[in-house]
């Protein structure tokens, strides 16, 4: 068996994806488990997961799920509540038919009918767990479940060694643990390990604890339950105060060696503790944590998708881990400083999660070591001012334009090569139009050094541009092709704009991008027109070419 990565340092060496082997765990062996630094990965994601509204998967979504969480090498799925529906029963079942390394579990309420059908649905499975719970605050005693301390320390007896006659493998929860009064607490978890139960859960119903105070309570559960050797400790976090995957770690920092989870934390009202969050926290941190799970990390990401996808749940762009800028770095000096050494600024590698690799993603906060190595990456190697000319209209793109995709860079680049050291320079545009407004422009144009400015209008605002270009800088030429097209989506995209000028027969084309349709129009117009000024200059007889020669003078 291969080791977990345990320090920042060892993470950024070529990490091996998935890091441990998966070995199934006998879950039944607490004095095993709790002597080991194996800690036992409970999946809820069927079950805890599915009650969150909106999150229903029909049972092949279900299915699929299962089959990913036993290749992400989660020791036990708790693939539903068999009593809630037929439908839930026939996942639970179908579940189990088709399992492998993993334990199928099913809820049950502490209810001889719950338990049978959790039996009955767990059949199939080659290895079982009846996971059977009942509040033991004294909120839910009283308001929920009408009973009081004996009698609920009656049916925690009765339902465990009820559970007890169909497996070997019982889990008892005291629902709204974090609630209770410690001291009826510790005599509930004795019951239930006197009456058989291997799991004892100690759920935060309400997502209501602190780390401190958490760790305290596994603590005092460790010292004052006399029989709790024989039994594995769980965490079970939600997220109602964003403490889930926090409290989930203190729980195991304090000895318990079981948590429960659901991938991408769903689950009820806020949902529940992170699987990925919790694994990669006990795997980047194995320093100070000191145990390991038998999960294949190199697979979370896609089980993250799959789970979004199934229960069409959008994946937060900032989730730790999953979210896809998990390893996305936009500022220079991030940027920089991944160039030189990844782990500057990541504590976990792309590839340990399933990622090909980080992205660089050119924005506004971008610098020139990664606009460079882009480029590069592009195609493109221009000379020093060259990419000191791209990168300012890079710039100046990115502070208009939400997302500058490598289409746009090309675009921009492409530009940049095509107007290189040319004799004509658009400085300046303004155009006026719209529905009851004459179409007029005015352009400033550079040529050698001097400005040359007119105002023409035209029939809409792409024909006064040309005319004012006309203007500014007398030609005969005519135009031959106007063509624009958008060079990625959105309303913010940049047009690239393709003009060709034709005179004495032949062609000269130029081509314009930028946000702004007219703006990247007239750059492609000059372009063209500088080229055409150019091939006249190097053949001094198509300067006295009527179509143009007023522009070459
Ligand atoms: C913290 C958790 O996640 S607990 C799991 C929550 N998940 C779900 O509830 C999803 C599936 N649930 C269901 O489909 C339904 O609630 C069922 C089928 C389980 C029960 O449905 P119903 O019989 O109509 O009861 P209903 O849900 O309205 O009320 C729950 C009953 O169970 C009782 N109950 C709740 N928890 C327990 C428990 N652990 N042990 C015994 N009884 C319990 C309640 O006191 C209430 O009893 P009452 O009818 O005597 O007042
Ligand atoms: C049923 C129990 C384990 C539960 O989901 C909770 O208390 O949150
Ligand atoms: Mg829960």
């Amino acid at each position: 068996m291969t080791t977990q990565t345990n320090s920042p340092a060892q993470a950024a060496s070529p990490d091996r994806p998935g890091a441990t082997a998966h070995q199934a765990v006998d879950t039944t062996n607490a004095a095993a488990v709790n002597a080991g630094d194996r800690v036992v990965i409970f999946d809820t994601t069927l079950r805890d997961g599915e009650q969150c509204p909106g999150a229903s998967m029909t049972l092949d979504e279900k299915l699929r799920v299962a089959e990913m969480l036993e290749r992400l090498g989660v020791d036990v799925i708790e693939a539903g509540f068999a009593i809630a529906s037929n439908g839930d029963f026939e996942s639970v079942y179908k579940v189990a038919e088709r399992s492998r390394e993993a334990v199928i579990c099913s809820l049950a309420r502490a209810k001889h009918a719950d338990i049978e059908r959790a039996a009955e649905a767990l059949k199939p499975a080659r290895r079982k767990r009846i996971h059977t719970f009942i509040s033991t605050s004294p909120l839910h005693r009283k308001f929920k479940l009408n009973m009081d301390e004996a009698q609920v320390l009656e049916a925690i007896a009765d339902s465990v060694s009820f559970a007890r006659r169909f497996t070997d493998d019982v889990e008892w929860s005291c629902e709204d643990g974090t609630r209770t009064e410690p001291e009826f607490l510790f005599k509930a978890i004795d019951v239930a390990i006197a009456s058989g139960a291997t799991t004892i859960n100690v759920p935060d119903t309400v997502g209501y604890t602190v780390p401190e105070e958490y760790i305290a309570l596994i603590r005092a559960i460790r010292n004052n339950v006399a029989n709790i050797d024989k039994a594995i400790l769980s965490a079970h976090c939600h997220n109602d105060l964003g403490l889930a995957v926090a409290n989930s770690l203190a729980a195991v920092a304090a000895g318990a060696r079981q948590v429960e989870c659901t991938v991408n934390g769903i689950g009820e009202r806020a949902g529940n503790a992170a699987l990925e969050e919790i694994v990669m926290a006990l795997r980047t941190r194995a320093d100070i944590m000191g145990v390991r799970t038998g999960i294949d990390t190199s697979t979370i990401t896609q089980a993250s998708q799959l789970v979004s996808a199934v229960t069409g749940f959008p994946i937060q762009y900032n989730k730790a881990i999953v979210g896809r800028n998990a390893f996305a770095h936009e500022s220079g000096i991030h940027q920089d400083g991944m160039l030189k050494n990844a782990q500057t600024y990541e504590i976990m590698t792309p590839e340990s999660v399933g990622v090909n690799k980080s992205s660089l993603v050119m924005g506004k906060h971008s610098g020139r070591h990664a606009f460079k190595t882009k480029l590069k990456e592009l195609g493109f190697e221009l000379g020093d001012n060259a990419v000191e000319d791209a990168f300012r209209r890079f710039k100046d793109l990115a502070d208009r334009k939400k997302t500058v995709f490598d289409d746009d860079l090309v675009a921009l680049v492409s530009d940049e090569v095509g107007h290189e050291g040319e004799s004509l320079k658009l400085v300046a545009l303004s155009v006026a139009c719209g529905i009851g407004v004459d179409h007029t422009a005015t352009v400033t144009i550079e040529q050698h050094g001097t400005s040359h400015s007119a105002s023409a209008g035209g029939n809409g605002p792409i024909d006064a541009v040309f005319d004012a270009i006309r203007k500014a800088i007398p030609h005969e030429a005519v135009l031959q092709l106007y063509q624009v097209h958008a060079v990625t989506e959105g309303t913010d995209a940049q047009a690239r704009v393709t003009v060709r000028l034709k005179a004495r027969g032949r062609s000269h084309g130029g081509t314009g991008s930028d946000p702004d349709t007219v703006v990247a129009s007239a750059s492609a117009y000059v372009n063209a027109l500088a080229k055409l000024l150019e091939k006249a200059a190097d053949a001094p007889e198509e300067a006295a070419d009527p179509a143009i020669r007023s522009a070459a003078i």
